[in-house]
């Protein structure tokens, strides 16, 4: 069945997947899995948003989740940490592990889980508080230090590590939220590395930030793929290429195709694929 767009121009047809029961093309799977989710399926009440997707997250890789509007890439990215279970009508099947233990298993704590598996959103959202507590606030809360100098030290670290201190170290006291769009950006993601993460999740994290702020995100992302894995969901083709070593390409919930990013953006298997990276749609 095709699905018909009427609501910009130029038409756009979205097709769907040929089978249900079609296998995504290219390998799901990784030698060195941080996170494997299998069989996950999402619903919101009725609506199958996810559906059997399989994916392994490898650790320290950048993993590029793209596809048109709508395909399910932020409501995957949200079963990663379980921030889903904040949203009543929310359901999600199958499993989810991180180092072989399933996130879902209900002996797990959500506080620690999303301080292993940080996130990082759009609009950045720093705490109405000081550029120093809005760093401070995860390590005081999981109790990561003991004295005020081991706190300095985990904030300057982070800050430094998120490329900010340097602009912030003098003013450490004035509140997040009078930073640019793109320090402020740069703040979050302090704050989530500030707690030490295994997995950093980035949900479209500069679609609010102009070209320059972009640039420095990107090779923020790119600096801390040696400490961290990091997932991230962009809308921009170019963004995914440029940050990403592998992709997964995902359509109307389903996850198509996944693959060497150099490889889904030169010479992607899939009709699907094809039809988004060469424009046809999205
Ligand atoms: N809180 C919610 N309640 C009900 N349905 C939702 C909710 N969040 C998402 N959906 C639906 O689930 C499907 C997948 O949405 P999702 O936001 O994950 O897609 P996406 O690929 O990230 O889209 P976009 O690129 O536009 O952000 C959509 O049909 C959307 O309408």
């Amino acid at each position: 069945m095709d699905m018909t767009l009427t609501t910009s121009e130029p038409v756009l047809t979205i097709k769907e997947p040929s089978s249900v029961t079609e296998k995504t093309v290219g390998s799901v799977h990784v030698d060195n899995p941080r996170m494997q989710a299998k069989n996950v399926d999402v619903y919101y009440d009725d609506k199958h948003a996810i559906q059997d997707v399989t994916i392994d997250i490898g650790a320290n890789e950048v993993i590029a989740f793209i596809g048109p509007s709508g395909c399910g890439k932020s409501t995957f990215l949200r079963c990663l940490n379980r921030m889903n279970d904040t949203i009543d009508i929310c359901r999600v099947e199958g499993s989810i592990t991180i180092d072989g233990k399933d996130i879902y298993d209900p002996s797990v704590d959500v506080v620690p889980l999303r301080a292993r598996v940080g996130m990082v959103f759009q609009k950045p959202n720093p705490f109405p508080k000081s550029i120093y507590d809005n760093v401070a606030y995860g390590p005081r809360i999981h109790g990561l230090v003991e004295s005020k100098a081991e706190l300095d030290e985990v904030v300057e670290q982070s800050l430094t590590r998120a490329g900010l201190w340097g602009e912030v170290k003098d003013r450490l006291d004035q509140p997040g939220t009078g930073l640019s769009g793109g320090q402020q950006q740069r703040l979050c993601i302090a704050r989530a590395i500030a707690v030490s993460p295994e997995v950093i999740l980035m949900d479209e994290p500069c679609s609010a930030l102009d070209p320059i702020a972009t640039a420095r995100i990107e090779e923020l992302i790119h600096e801390l793929s040696d400490q961290f894995t990091i997932v991230i969901v962009t809308h921009s083709m170019q963004q995914a290429a440029r940050v990403s070593s592998r992709t997964a390409y995902f359509h109307l919930g389903k996850l198509i195709e996944v693959g060497p990013t150099k490889q889904i953006f030169t010479s992607p298997q899939h009709e699907l694929t094809q039809d988004y990276i060469t424009g046809r749609f999205g």
